[in-house]
């Protein structure tokens, strides 16, 4: 299939089209839903959510139409939704449907499509780079820096969370008989968390620091382990969340962060709790006050890998760097990751279940969606299944 037909997707390259579609309406309280009908979840740029009716695709060249049986809830999309934008770039202009975790089964193949059939499990890779020749970021293997890239979710693109998702052929990845649609759609964190730790170059009894329990804390707390960190601190704000990291992972070392101390106070207590010198940092929560504790927790020579998004400005504290030969590097997204997710997962070395805290049906996504956004209700990850 040609990335312009890719692009071309009217779905996906132009909501308008989505939109302006007469079957596309906002679901009111009461409206009865057929089980057919391809239901999905849209916030907007008033800040509100809802479910809304839109037409059952039909697949293109190249193209596979999926029933999507799970889809995690990422901080993305309730960023988006109470926020209405990360960033300058991803900026929600108008409906736009949320969701990119996602794990379904192919029910109908495009002309050209010879790798799947009907019944067959898949993830999605929620990412669609431009596949050109021409295109340095898709020709050297670096996709994630497509310039062109259609990730679905993030606006003005519409996600995965609906029931009939169409997708390119060669975007999905097999899911293996012994893992689930839940976990499958859980490779999608783990997609993040594993360019994290290879690009970091976290080796095998590396003593580590992760900032951060949040579901990317946790998948990386998880592929840390599997990876042979040790030891492992993970830090928190919560209580709550250091208990489920040991929970776990459990051995793995824990330090609540107050907001009392500063971080150099707080890089003492990480060190004493650590009692070798810290040579990783995987910073998951992309606060400056974490990055720098993160930064002056390491010894000489160490990296601190930021998988965290933040404030567009951040100050560093440039002169403990530059003294203590201190790497600091960045992560947009991933690429080439989900095939070793999954093998990962289907082999036993990393076990993502226990993330997945609530379960709703894609009819109450919206409900989905206020417990995700709610701290108080304790969720880590909260997936909509169908
Ligand atoms: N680089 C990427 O491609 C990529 C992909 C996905 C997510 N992310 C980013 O990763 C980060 C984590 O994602 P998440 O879904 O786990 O978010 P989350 O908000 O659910 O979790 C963040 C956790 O960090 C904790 N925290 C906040 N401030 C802290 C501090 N000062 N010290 C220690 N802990 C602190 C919070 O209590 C929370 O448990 C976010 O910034 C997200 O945008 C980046
Ligand atoms: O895992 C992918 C991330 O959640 C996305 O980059 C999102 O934050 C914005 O598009």
């Amino acid at each position: 299939m040609s990335p312009t037909e890719v692009h071309g997707n009217p779905e996906t390259y132009n909501p308008r089209k989505v939109l302006d579609h007469p079957d596309f309406q906002i679901v009111k309280e009461g409206d009865k839903l057929s089980p057919e009908a391809n239901i999905a979840a849209f916030y907007n740029q008033n800040k509100e959510i809802h479910l809304v009716k839109k037409p059952k695709p039909k697949p293109g060249p190249g193209q596979v139409l999926l029933h999507v049986r799970a889809t995690g809830i990422c901080g993305s999309d309730v960023h988006f939704w109470k926020h209405g934008r990360i960033g300058d770039s991803m900026v929600v202009r108008d409906e736009c449907g949320s969701g990119h975790e996602s794990a379904g089964e192919v029910v109908e193949i495009g002309e050209g499509v010879s790798q799947w059939k009907p019944g067959d499990r898949v993830a999605i890779e929620a990412g669609v780079p431009c596949s050109q020749p021409a295109c340095d970021a898709c020709r050297t293997g670096r996709y994630n820096a497509c310039p062109d890239v259609v990730f679905f979710s993030t606006p003005p693109y519409h996600g995965t969370l609906t029931r009939w998702h169409l997708h390119p052929a060669q975007w999905l990845h097999r899911l293996p008989d012994n893992v689930s649609f839940e976990e499958g759609s859980l490779c999608e964190p783990l997609a993040v968390a594993l360019a994290g730790i290879e690009r970091s170059g976290l080796r095998l009894g590396d003593p580590l620091l992760i900032c951060g329990a949040g579901p990317i804390g946790l998948v990386t707390l998880l592929s840390a382990r599997a990876a042979g960190a040790e030891p492992i601190v993970i830090t928190d704000l919560f209580q709550s969340r250091l208990d489920f990291a040991k929970q776990l992972v459990p051995g793995v070392r824990t330090v609540l962060i107050s907001r009392n101390k500063n971080p150099k106070e707080q890089s003492e207590i990480i060190k004493k709790t650590a009692g070798t010198p810290l040579t990783v940092a995987l910073e998951c929560t992309g606060v400056e006050s974490s990055i720098h504790t993160a930064i002056y927790s390491m010894v000489f020579g160490a990296k601190v890998f930021i998988i965290g998004v933040g404030k567009s400005e951040q100050s560093f504290p440039f002169m403990h760097l530059s003294a203590n030969e201190i790497d600091v590097s960045f992560e947009y997204r991933y690429a080439n990751q989900y095939p070793k997710a999954i093998r990962l997962v289907a082999g036993g070395l990393i076990n993502i279940k226990p993330l997945v805290t609530h379960r709703f049906s894609l009819e109450d996504a919206v409900a989905a969606f206020h417990v995700a956004a709610d701290p108080a209700q304790g969720a880590i990850k909260v997936q909509i299944q169908d």
